[in-house]
């Protein structure tokens, strides 16, 4: 992300992040108060930013967040791997050879070890708009008991509500920015706004803040272990609600042939959630934007997939394979009963009355 930083560059980006940003400061919270951060009609820069290349024009040390060596520290104890036990009630590989993250596929002392020296920042995108605010708290409470912890780490919370963020207690390292986005009328504008305010966000600055990026939904909780085991270039989570089909003919794509989302019957890998997601920021950036772009092009021709954004990343995640795919345990629901193979709910989202919480009553 760092592909066009020359000294001027980033004085010239960190001169404007400083007045930008210069809104009122508090202990532990920057609060963002420019309610022009995301005027109606800001254009989209034309191109994509470059992609860096693996060993770019970048030195080592800016490069070391990345996952390439994965070198572990010396005399570090841990349980022996086997080659012959592990679990055997769950499918640990995609068929493109990405891992498929369970409980019992990692060591979280061998895998910390070696992403910790990485020192990656990450960024968890979150929008709390209208009455989901009243989600906020427990989201950052339980991530800040359960979520990268000892990781540098920044949520951005994008809200119409600013005064309702909370304030919470977090270590070293770990901090709140809040954006304020507009109201919506309808929560459909709400899920597919998140793609456009976060491809602008991402470009004005979080590109300057974080090396990886979460895009999560904030009705959940935080109830296990969420750590470097769900880093990747590109990590995406099974739906609950399908993962144990052998066929794809309930998968909820989007099979209008008119939606940019289309996926055809005999297609498809997995059905992958939207509400938990994550990757390398440029790889996230490119994502986002597709989405986002893709739904213009749908609203344009009268459709919106039938997922919104989540019908437009599985159409992403099926032509370009997640790096790692993430259990069901990675986003669990406290509507549904915990089955064997699922031996720890890390995150759940929470039971809500769709019809009082969303502007616009819902399913
Ligand atoms: C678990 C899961 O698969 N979740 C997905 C699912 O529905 P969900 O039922 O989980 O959607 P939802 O109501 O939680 O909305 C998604 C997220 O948008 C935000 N929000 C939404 C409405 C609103 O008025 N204010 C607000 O802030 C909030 O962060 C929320 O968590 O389908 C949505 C699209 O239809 C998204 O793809 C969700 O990620
Ligand atoms: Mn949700």
């Amino acid at each position: 992300m760092l592909c066009f930083a020359s000294k001027y560059h980033l004085t010239v980006c960190v001169a404007f992040l400083l007045i930008f940003l210069g809104g009122v400061y508090f202990s532990e919270v920057d609060r963002i108060r420019f309610k022009s951060f995301f005027p109606e009609n800001r254009d989209l820069p034309k191109d994509l930013p470059r992609i860096c290349p693996e060993n770019g024009d970048k030195n080592e040390d800016q490069n070391s967040w990345r996952i390439t060596e994965l070198i572990m520290e010396k005399g570090l104890k841990y349980t022996k791997p086997s080659v012959m036990k592990g679990r055997m009630d769950v499918n640990p590989v995609t068929n493109w050879n990405a891992p498929l993250v369970w409980e019992g596929t990692f060591d979280p002392v061998v895998i910390d070890s070696i992403y910790k020296r990485m020192d990656p920042r990450i960024a968890v995108i979150v929008f709390a708009v209208g009455k989901y605010t009243r989600f906020l708290k427990g989201f950052l409470e339980s991530g800040e008991k359960h979520f990268m912890v000892d990781f540098k780490l920044t949520y951005y919370i994008f809200t119409d509500h600013v005064d309702e963020v909370p304030k919470i207690d977090q270590a070293m390292g770990r901090k709140i920015t809040i954006l304020p986005v507009p109201s919506a009328t309808r929560w459909q504008d709400v899920v597919l706004g998140r793609m456009k305010y976060a491809t602008i966000a991402i470009d004005q600055q979080i590109r300057n803040q974080s090396d990886y990026i979460f895009m999560m939904d904030i009705d959940s909780l935080f109830h296990g272990r969420v750590g470097a085991e769900s880093l990747s270039r590109m990590s995406a989570v099974l739906h609950r609600g399908y993962y144990k089909d052998e066929t794809r003919k309930k998968f909820p794509y989007e099979r209008r042939p008119q939606s940019q989302a289309y996926i055809p019957m005999d297609e498809g890998d997995y059905y992958y959630s939207a509400a938990v997601w994550g990757g390398y920021l440029e790889d996230m950036y490119k994502l986002v934007r597709y989405c986002y772009e893709q739904s213009e092009i749908d609203s344009k021709n009268n459709i919106e997939a039938v997922w919104q954004e989540e019908s437009h990343l599985n159409k992403y995640l099926l032509h370009n394979k997640p790096t790692k795919v993430l259990s069901p345990e990675y986003l669990w629901s406290d509507y549904d009963r915990k089955p064997e193979d699922i031996k720890v709910v890390r995150i759940s989202q929470l039971v809500k009355n769709y019809a009082e919480v969303r502007p616009n009553g819902g399913h």
